[in-house]
């Protein structure tokens, strides 16, 4: 029987050199095999609108989206340490309307922490979560929400300057107190660097294999999503033809009527 993992497991993890393994999650049947299979933390990624709703961007995430899915996930009891993210605008605004919707995610979706982006500039947004005790995981580097300053989802940090202010980034979320810290899309050196500096476990996407953990979404390492296939993905499964195999027997069953049979039909 695994135990529940807690903000506590993290650091001794860390402290244990064992590496923290992280998938994106959003719904109830796949919470349930994920945590059958040990995961140690799940994230409902506003990812969720790219890989389910079909949106090129994670910007038209809504936070009742978020909660249901949260929720979604949640039915499944999961052992797993649940993070949910924040979504664009729910926390850019102000530090009242982030420690609200922050709230929500844990009231109402059921999530154990939150994640939001960004660095030294929200600062201030995760000193004020924490303070209402919702664990916060912080997310520098490439940061999807931040498309279109960044002019594309392009690695960052690979100048001297632009690496030192991620580097920056990285002590001011610690310091404001963030449990963990998402690096993503970011040179394997600068993660390696950020990940000794830091006393509180870095999880990697796109940053190379010396960080703490290291997350994917979850459609990427099934083949369940073709929108972006970035270098750091790794195709774990190819499930696309398995349920394009499915759907054409099923049709082709129905069509020259060998489905449903006498027992799949009631008397
Ligand atoms: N399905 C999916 N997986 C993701 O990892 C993901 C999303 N969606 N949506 C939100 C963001 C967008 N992400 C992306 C998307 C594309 C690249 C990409 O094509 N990167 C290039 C490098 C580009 C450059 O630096 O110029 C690569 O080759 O990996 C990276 C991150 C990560 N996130
Ligand atoms: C990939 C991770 C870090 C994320 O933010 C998401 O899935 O939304
Ligand atoms: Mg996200």
């Amino acid at each position: 029987m695994q135990k529940q993992k807690t903000v506590l497991d993290f650091q001794k993890m860390k402290a244990a050199g064992e590496r923290i393994g992280v998938l994106t999650c959003y719904d109830y049947p796949t919470a349930l095999i994920m945590d059958g299979c040990g995961i140690d933390m799940i994230l409902v990624g506003d990812s969720v609108g790219v890989v389910v709703a079909g949106y090129d961007n994670t910007l038209p995430v809504t936070m009742d989206e978020m909660i249901y899915h949260t929720r979604a996930v949640m039915r499944a009891r999961p052992k797993a340490f649940v993070v949910a993210d924040l979504p664009y605008l729910s926390y850019q605004i102000d530090l009242a309307s982030a420690r609200l919707n922050a709230g929500r995610l844990v009231k109402d979706g059921g999530a154990a922490a939150v994640k939001l982006e960004g660095g030294a500039h929200v600062a201030d947004t995760i000193s004020a979560i924490c303070d209402m005790d919702i664990p916060v995981m912080a997310h520098i580097g490439l940061t999807p929400q931040s498309l279109h300053r960044m002019g594309g989802f392009k690695v960052q940090g690979k100048g001297e300057e632009q690496a030192d202010r991620i580097f920056q980034d990285a002590l001011a979320v610690e310091k404001a107190g963030a449990f963990s810290v998402v690096l993503e899309g970011i040179p394997m050196k600068l993660a390696q660097r950020i990940s000794a500096e830091l006393s509180i476990p870095t999880i990697g996407i796109g940053a190379g294999p010396h960080c703490d953990g290291q997350v994917l979404v979850l459609h990427d390492i099934l083949g369940l999503c073709s929108k972006y296939s970035p270098k750091f993905v790794k195709r774990y499964a190819d499930l696309g033809p398995v349920i394009s195999e499915a759907v054409a027997s099923y049709i082709a069953e129905v069509k020259a009527g060998t489905f449903p049979e006498e027992k799949h039909s009631f008397s």
